[in-house]
Parts: structure tokens; sequence; C-alpha cells
């Protein structure tokens, strides 16, 4: 199978202060893949390097066996990151302006959509389940059914892998379910590689198949259907936390 996103002994660090270090991995085509960690512990400067947003200090990233730096088909990458659902209630965007937000600007503004790109518009949003909403502004939408839009926004360049940060922030638990079925569907019928970064770990580890954790700095790898109480993983988390309660009780 082939790679998707590898990353060979990557550092990374903000002002001076290493955030990631010494990170391996490689995502294949197919892969379910999540990524944990609590706040701050880089997930996100994780993905944004995948996505060429930020440049490692040391190491190599390589997209479909590219370099980086060489790569150009970003349309085959997908991006949905956790402020797409606070989106300003008085944006004046329809469903299907903001799903063909892409298509539109390569179009022109002042030209003619044709008919086949409209028709990729309507596509795309019948995948996610938000075809009776084209005419609707995105403001007034809930959460969770604008998260769909965006995914929608990400498929019109029919991607082969799509990022998600932490993309459920402030959406309801039913919502969250739909949302996590739709991955699913597009992982399973589309073939589409999805990496998602997420502080929930019990949710996630439920739905990827392959799952990584960035502890201290350095991400460790878990095996699928992990049984969280009897793992580490918590610890590989929180480990500070932990270790400092754990280390009371032998002293008393
Ligand atoms: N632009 C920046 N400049 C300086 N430091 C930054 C910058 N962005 C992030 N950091 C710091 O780098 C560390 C990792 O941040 P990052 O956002 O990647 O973590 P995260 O795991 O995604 O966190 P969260 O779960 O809270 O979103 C944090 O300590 C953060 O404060």
């Amino acid at each position: 199978m082939s790679k998707v996103v590898s990353l060979k002994n990557v550092y990374f660090g903000y002002e001076g202060k290493l955030v990631l270090e010494n990170i391996n991995v490689d995502i294949y085509e197919g892969d379910y893949f999540g990524i944990v960690g609590a706040n701050g512990s880089g997930k996100s400067t994780l993905i944004k390097l995948m996505l060429n947003i930020l440049k490692p200090l040391k190491g190599s990233i390589k997209l479909f066996d590219t370099d980086i730096n060489k790569f150009k088909n970003w349309g085959t990458i997908g991006y949905v990151n956790q402020k797409a659902t606070s989106f300003n209630t008085s944006f004046p965007a329809t469903v299907e302006e903001v799903v063909g937000l892409n298509l539109f600007s390569k179009i022109g503004m002042f030209k003619r959509i044709k008919k086949k790109d409209l028709q990729k518009v309507y596509e795309v949003l019948e995948i996610v389940g938000m075809q009776n909403y084209t005419k609707k502004l995105i403001g007034n939408l809930s959460g969770g059914q604008q998260q769909k839009v965006f995914i929608a926004r990400a498929l019109i360049s029919s991607p082969k892998i799509i990022f998600l940060d932490e993309p459920t922030v402030g959406i309801d638990m039913k919502s969250q379910e739909e949302f996590y079925e739709l991955l699913e569907r597009l992982n399973k019928e589309f073939n589409i590689t999805i990496v998602i970064i997420s502080h929930d770990i019990g949710i996630i580890s439920e739905k990827v198949n392959k799952l990584a954790c960035i502890n201290n700095k350095r991400l460790i790898f878990h095996e699928k259907n992990l049984n969280i109480s009897k793992s580490n993983i918590l610890k590989e988390i929180y480990g500070d936390g932990i270790r400092i309660l754990s280390h009371n009780y032998n002293e008393k």
C-alpha cells in the first residue's frame, strides 16, 4: 500500500522552544489515523507540518512520496479545522456558495458558473447529507451541520486525504456520532485517508484504525481496539499529573 504522509526525524519548536522531537510516522492510503494528546502537546503543530503551513527545524516530510517542498498537487489534500464551527452567524454566504468557494474563485466572480460545476457542488452536498440546505445561510446552521458543509467543501477537489483538527469541538453528541459515521463512510466507501486529531481519546480510539499519542514531544503508537483503562495511554497523555499523584501516594 502506498505511503500518503511520511515524516522522518522531524523536530519543530516555536521561538527556540522545542514542541516536537524526533517524530517518525508513515500514514498509508486508506488509513483512518487518530492523533491524541493533552492540550498544548503539539497536535495542531504536527498537522500544520504535514500541510506545509509550518516548516520543520530538522528532518524530512513527504506527501505521496514527494518532498513536501516540491509537492504541487494540493487539490488531493483536504483540511477541516475546529475554527470552521465558529462561523460568524452574519456571514452572508449560502451553503452552496461556501462549498463552491474554490470553484467560484477559479472561475472568477462575474463569470457564469457552469452547470457541471454546480452539479459537483450538489453531488458533494448529497454525500454529506446536506443537499436540502443549499440556499440556507451558513451562519444559520448548527455547528454539526456547518462541519458537514466544510467536509463537502473539502470533497470538491476529490481529495485522497483529509486532515481534521478537532472537528467536533462544540458539537452535541448526536451530531458528533453522525459526523463520525460520515468520516467512516468517506474512508471505507470513497477510500479517502483520514487523519484526525483530538483530545477525546474515548471517542477517537473507537473510530480509527491506527492511533498515536503525543507524549512529551514524541509520538507513540498504539494498537487498534486499544483498551484505554488497561493501556498506558492515559498516563502518556496526562503523564506528569498521574506520576505526581502516585509519587505522593508512595510517600505516605
Ligand atoms: N504560533 C505559536 N507561537 C508560539 N508558541 C506556539 C504557537 N502555536 C502553538 N504554540 C505552543 O506550542 C505548543 C503546542 O501547541 P499546539 O497548538 O500544537 O498544541 P495542541 O496539542 O494542538 O493543543 P490544543 O489541544 O490545546 O489545541 C503549545 O505549548 C503552544 O502554546
